[in-house]
């Protein structure tokens, strides 16, 4: 019920309550296991007894401790207990594993106070991750995505399970203009170490309630503050309210109740980001894909069908089938073997390669509640000399080199080298690191002299270990995730935290696809809602890629940065492992292949 106060502190306190359900009288208490309702019991034993118990309204009911989310005053002196089952449903030919929200009938008391004070600890037990207070939830909410609806859904299906019932504190930003979201993450105060907040009311948590473009934006924010080194720990979450979700998907967050019941546990993943320049001195953050072609034609060019939801992306797939066509473009990949020897060298710049972090539950101020699942598949160990950022081992940048974050020695050196003086301006050698804006160290891409604005025709050009890939492709696509959608698996097998993106090819020798070429695209278009395509041999070609090179040759399609379409102008991409942090749902894993 709204406007009823708890005071947390006493959350704590009182564990055992006398109730009244449906006409009956019992105890309810919460444990470690959960709650228990237990009625008392009947007056008068015997046959009598035992017969007048089967026909009682209320039976005892015990909800585990797992299922917990919360609580709801219903009223001063009444209250609900919520909880959150798994089941799996059958959507389309794939098999996920969801939440429904459930709740007990009413429980009655003579004391609000009490009321009030079970409700509390109930929530804290459940669902304030380990801490005392409830956790601070940033929800920022695009009114435009998808078919509209993300402001109504936040309101009505979120709001209530977060707010009234796990009594987790949500604070409304809605998206006023695209771009909006970048500005409203730059400006959050966050519960981080010198966050411009860190204070009792410091973000927690920040929830875009939106499409991948929402989340995109976001991104830009949090690496656009001074801060981002401290903020990049605060986790996000996608609720899948926009018509592609492929964060959401690649996370488990199925639905808005998938999505709560997660937010709820805090339980989060490492996962990569990757920093995209673009000459002359643009600079993107993405955790998703770059898609150019057919694969973009079906995002880009079905904008106007919007109002179809995800049907959109079909009907796009089947007209690029149709169409035939074949793309031109130039890319040189640098495979991670080839990468690590490199970034050793790099290291002394401020960045190097590491293991992909182990995943993490979200914590109290005390640590008491974090957990490490998968520290023995390269997770942090105590003694190491790389800074550890709640389960992160990529280093950071020390004191006072965020000013030069974006560059590197060797591009400083090869700069000073050419007596340019740092090169103010993108000339036809091409741009300096040093022209672009600060912010993750950029290990790999600084052992290039420059950026220039066209690419080499060669991998000579470039350092040892960087391979060139075919240069027409009916479909081409850099994946982190494994979903581009909720219905498209087009990344089976990837894992978002493991330092490489897939880079998936179809490609072709002529302008025009021909008839094994449209075949082969069919059956990717077929096979692509549970990747099953990639089991079936020779349809696509995927590389692993720490850092892409990436040329736009075909002016009638576009290049695609986690769906949002960028300049005709070369792309210069590197990852950065285990950049930020993401929440998943609970028990969920990334499938393999
Ligand atoms: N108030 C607003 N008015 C108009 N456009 C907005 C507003 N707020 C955000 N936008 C823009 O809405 C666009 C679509 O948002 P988003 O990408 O989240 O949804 P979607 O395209 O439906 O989902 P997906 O990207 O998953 O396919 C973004 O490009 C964003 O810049």
């Amino acid at each position: 019920m709204d406007g009823v106060q708890i005071d947390p502190e006493r959350a704590q306190g009182l564990r055992t309550l006398a109730v009244r359900c449906g006409g009956v009288t019992g105890t309810i208490s919460l444990a470690d296991g959960g709650v228990f309702f237990t009625p008392d019991p009947i007056r008068g034993g015997g046959l009598f007894g035992w017969f007048t118990s089967l026909l009682r309204p209320v039976r005892p009911q015990f909800i585990p401790a797992g299922q917990l989310l919360g609580a709801r005053l219903e009223s001063p002196c009444a209250f609900s207990v919520w909880y959150a089952p798994e089941y799996t449903a059958r959507m389309g030919c794939v098999t996920k594993r969801l939440y429904h929200a459930r709740h007990t009938p009413r429980y009655e008391v003579s004391d609000p106070h009490a009321a009030a004070e079970l409700v509390a600890a109930i929530r804290r037990s459940a669902s304030w991750w380990g801490r005392d207070k409830p956790p601070h939830v940033a929800a920022i909410v695009n009114p435009k995505a998808g078919r509209g609806g993300a402001v109504r859904l936040l309101r009505n299906q979120l709001l209530p399970l977060l707010r009234d019932v796990a009594g987790l504190r949500v604070t409304e930003h809605p998206t006023q203009a695209p771009g909006h979201a970048s500005m409203l993450v730059r400006e959050l105060a966050l519960n981080v170490p010198g966050g411009g907040g860190a204070t009792v009311d410091g973000v927690d948590l920040i929830m875009f309630v939106g499409g991948d473009g929402t989340l995109h934006e976001g991104l830009q924010g949090l690496f656009q503050r001074p801060d981002w080194a401290a903020a990049r720990e605060v986790p996000l979450v996608a609720v899948p309210c926009g018509s592609g979700n492929g964060v959401a998907a690649s996370c488990g967050l199925w639905d808005l109740t998938t999505a709560a019941v997660a937010v709820c546990r805090g339980r989060v993943a490492p996962v990569d980001v990757a920093s995209v320049l673009q000459p002359p001195n643009s600079r993107y953050y993405c955790l998703l894909s770059v898609v150019y072609g057919a694969m973009a034609n079906l995002d880009i060019g079905t904008n106007h069908l919007r109002w179809m939801g995800e049907l959109r992306f079909h009907l796009g797939g089947l007209r690029e089938i149709m169409r035939g066509r074949c793309y031109s473009c130039r890319v040189f990949v640098l495979p991670p073997s080839e990468a690590a020897p490199a970034s050793a060298s790099a290291a002394a710049g401020g960045g190097a390669l590491r293991p992909a972090p182990a995943e993490v539950a979200l914590e109290g101020p005390d640590g008491a509640a974090q957990r490490r699942a998968g520290s023995a598949a390269g997770g942090p160990r105590a003694g190491d000399d790389d800074v550890l950022v709640s389960g992160m081992r990529e280093p950071l940048l020390r004191e006072g080199a965020a000013a030069s974050s974006g560059e590197s020695a060797a591009a400083d050196a090869a700069g000073g080298a050419r007596g340019d003086g740092g090169g103010n301006d993108h000339d036809a050698e091409g741009s300096l690191l040093s022209q672009y804006p600060p912010g993750p160290p950029l290990p790999l891409l600084s052992q290039l002299p420059r950026l220039p604005a066209r690419l080499p025709d060669s991998p000579s050009a470039l350092p040892r270990g960087w391979q060139q890939l075919a240069d027409s492709f009916a479909i081409f696509g850099a994946y982190n995730t494994q979903y581009l959608a909720l219905g498209a698996r087009a990344n089976p097998g990837g894992l978002m935290g493991d330092g490489a993106w897939e880079v998936w090819q179809l490609e072709a020798q002529s302008r025009r696809a021909g008839a094994g070429l449209r075949l082969r695209c069919l059956k990717v278009l077929l096979g692509v809602e549970d990747g099953s395509f990639a089991r079936t041999p020779g349809v696509m070609h995927v590389t692993k890629a720490r850092a892409l090179l990436f040329e736009q040759r075909d002016s009638s399609t576009w290049t695609v940065l986690d769906g949002e379409a960028v300049e005709e102008r070369p792309l210069y991409l590197e990852v950065h492992p285990g950049l930020c942090r993401l929440l998943v749902a609970p028990g969920f894993r990334e499938e393999p292949l």
